[in-house]
């Protein structure tokens, strides 16, 4: 079933790694994501609470950082018993909109697409790859890791029929502003971008933009400035 985001957004552009509900700072959203990651983990060895100081711990942050972050979600955790794990992640998930599933359509099946769409981790948090679009003639009407490759031209019936709600992004920088403006025309909610440009704003889509260069040069800064 295609999902409706939880909350509209009227902000549509955020940098890499940032929020999907504006009231929530950025890096708190990042490091919430990681600690439903780590309360799976901790879940699955059998585990049914934790303290903020183990979760800060695992995070390599303070247990006052993890307080104030699980704050966001509302009255969560008891003095001296700590957080109950599964209803922390559940909390999270729905926070995220990640406890919904959601229809996503790749758009720009080259080297990068071609890695994603073979990647298996999405479907499991409950993001449904069911379409890729190309240019190319010679990559359409084939099918990379059971998801099938179309022509552009079949974006619009396509994304209506599916019920598709989220697009990727991984077209040459040149076509980006384009196929967005046509994912939004269609009625896409959010584009994960990864093309290097700011993209064109569209009332009503959230735009999350990737940028695994620009992480690099904050590694080296952060390499640099322990010296
Ligand atoms: N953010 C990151 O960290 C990161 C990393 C790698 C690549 N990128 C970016 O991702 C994009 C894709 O990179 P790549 O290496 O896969 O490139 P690529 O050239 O291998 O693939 C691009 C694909 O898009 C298709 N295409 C071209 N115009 C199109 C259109 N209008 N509609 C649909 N498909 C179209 C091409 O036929 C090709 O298959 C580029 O913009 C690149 O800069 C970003």
């Amino acid at each position: 079933m295609a999902a409706e985001p939880t909350e509209p957004n009227s902000q549509p552009d955020f940098p890499p790694g940032s929020a999907i509900n504006p009231a929530i700072p950025p890096a708190t959203v990042a490091r919430l994501i990681l600690y439903a990651r780590e309360l799976g983990r901790l879940r699955r060895e059998g585990e049914s609470h934790v303290s903020s100081k183990l979760l800060g711990q695992l995070l390599s942050v303070s247990d006052a950082v993890v307080r104030r972050d699980v704050s966001h979600l509302g009255s969560m955790g008891q003095r001296g018993v700590g957080y109950e794990i599964v209803p922390l992640i559940r909390q999270i998930r729905q926070t995220m909109g990640t406890n919904l599933s959601w229809k996503v359509a790749l758009i720009g099946a080259g080297s990068l697409g071609h890695a994603l769409l073979r990647y298996r981790g999405f479907d499991e948090q409950g993001f449904q790859l069911v379409a890729a679009f190309d240019t190319d003639p010679a990559i359409c009407s084939r099918s990379i890791g059971g998801v099938p490759i179309l022509p552009l031209d079949q974006l619009e019936t396509t994304i209506a029929t599916e019920g598709v709600t989220l697009a990727i992004l991984a077209v040459p920088v040149d076509a980006a502003d384009a196929v967005a403006k046509r994912l939004a025309a269609s009625g896409v909610a959010g584009i994960l971008n990864f093309a290097p440009r700011t993209l064109q704003k569209f009332p009503g889509v959230c735009v999350v933009n990737v940028d695994l260069a620009s992480e690099l040069q904050q590694l080296s800064f952060a390499v640099v400035s322990q010296k």
